[in-house]
């Protein structure tokens, strides 16, 4: 297993978030994180990333517990896409992609960076911007920027924060299969949180479905979207069927009327 998650349990303060989080995940992998507002997404993620400190529990990387390895190695090891990014100092497209080379750069821009940023631009169809200035883009245009930015990275796991919620549905399904080839080509980790399920079934090869901080389900899109888990996580009765593409999910009431 590239990345397991053993017995993470994490609180802000006294108030737990995440209880004895189990994860075992493969590189090539396509793994979508589900579940309410507040079930601890976000809070998973970053642990994952070793953004939040680890409290209890263990998060190792290809056998390495994270704790025992170096920031700069993490930083090639693993990208992270938060769901809104701070937009600091004025870049332009170019440079903000360009940071994602930051770990590999020593003494300059090497023209090999600068291909791989030129290449990412052009596969993600932002080469148009690359001149412009991040708060010069529209918000799906920039979330795509700081997509491109952790693929600069080249890292072996890929961690995005709903990376499509600012996405029409043309710029979801791109952005969706730019990652899944990925995972599939390179053999990259790809982890999302993902509110939209559809798409999760459709992306995902593993689905971790969160309920109030723990795991309450795990498996194949079709194993954990099932009407009992949806009425019993999310409070909606729905109807699920096998689709052309994944899963059509409906909801057919709302349990809290
Ligand atoms: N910095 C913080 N300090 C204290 N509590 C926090 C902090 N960040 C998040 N929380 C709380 O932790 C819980 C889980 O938050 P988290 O953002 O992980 O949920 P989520 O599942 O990603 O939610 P959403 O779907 O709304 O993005 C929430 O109750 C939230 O209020």
């Amino acid at each position: 297993m590239f990345l397991n998650i053993k017995g993470l349990t994490f609180g802000y303060r006294s108030n737990l978030i995440l209880r004895d989080i189990h994860m075992s995940l493969n590189q090539g992998e396509v793994a979508s994180i589900v579940g309410p507002n507040g079930a601890g997404k976000t809070t998973l993620l970053k642990s994952m990333a070793s953004i939040l400190p680890l409290q209890k529990g263990s998060v190792s990387i290809a056998g390495k517990d994270v704790r025992s390895i170096k920031s700069a190695d993490l930083a090639k090891m693993q990208a992270y896409v938060p769901q809104q990014a701070p937009l600091g100092f004025p870049l332009t497209v170019m440079e903000t992609v360009m940071l994602g080379r930051k770990p590999y750069i020593r003494w300059g821009v090497r023209t090999h960076d600068l291909a791989i940023v030129e290449s990412l631009l052009s596969e993600l169809h932002l080469n148009q911007y690359a001149e412009r200035y991040m708060d010069e883009l529209s918000g799906g245009e920039r979330q795509k920027v700081l997509i491109a930015r952790a693929l600069a990275q080249q890292p072996h796991m890929l961690l995005l924060d709903e990376p499509t919620s600012a996405l029409d549905i043309r710029h979801q399904l791109e952005v969706l299969e730019i990652v899944r080839n990925l995972a599939k080509r390179s053999g990259i980790l790809v982890v999302l949180i993902l509110h939209d399920l559809e798409l999760a079934a459709r992306y995902s090869d593993v689905v971790y479905m969160l309920k109030d901080g723990a795991v309450f389900a795990s498996g194949k899109p079709q194993e954990v979207f099932t009407a009992a888990n949806m009425e019993k996580v999310y409070g909606v009765r729905m109807e699920i069927e096998a689709a052309t593409y994944g899963l059509k999910m409906t909801a057919v009431e709302s349990l809290y009327r």
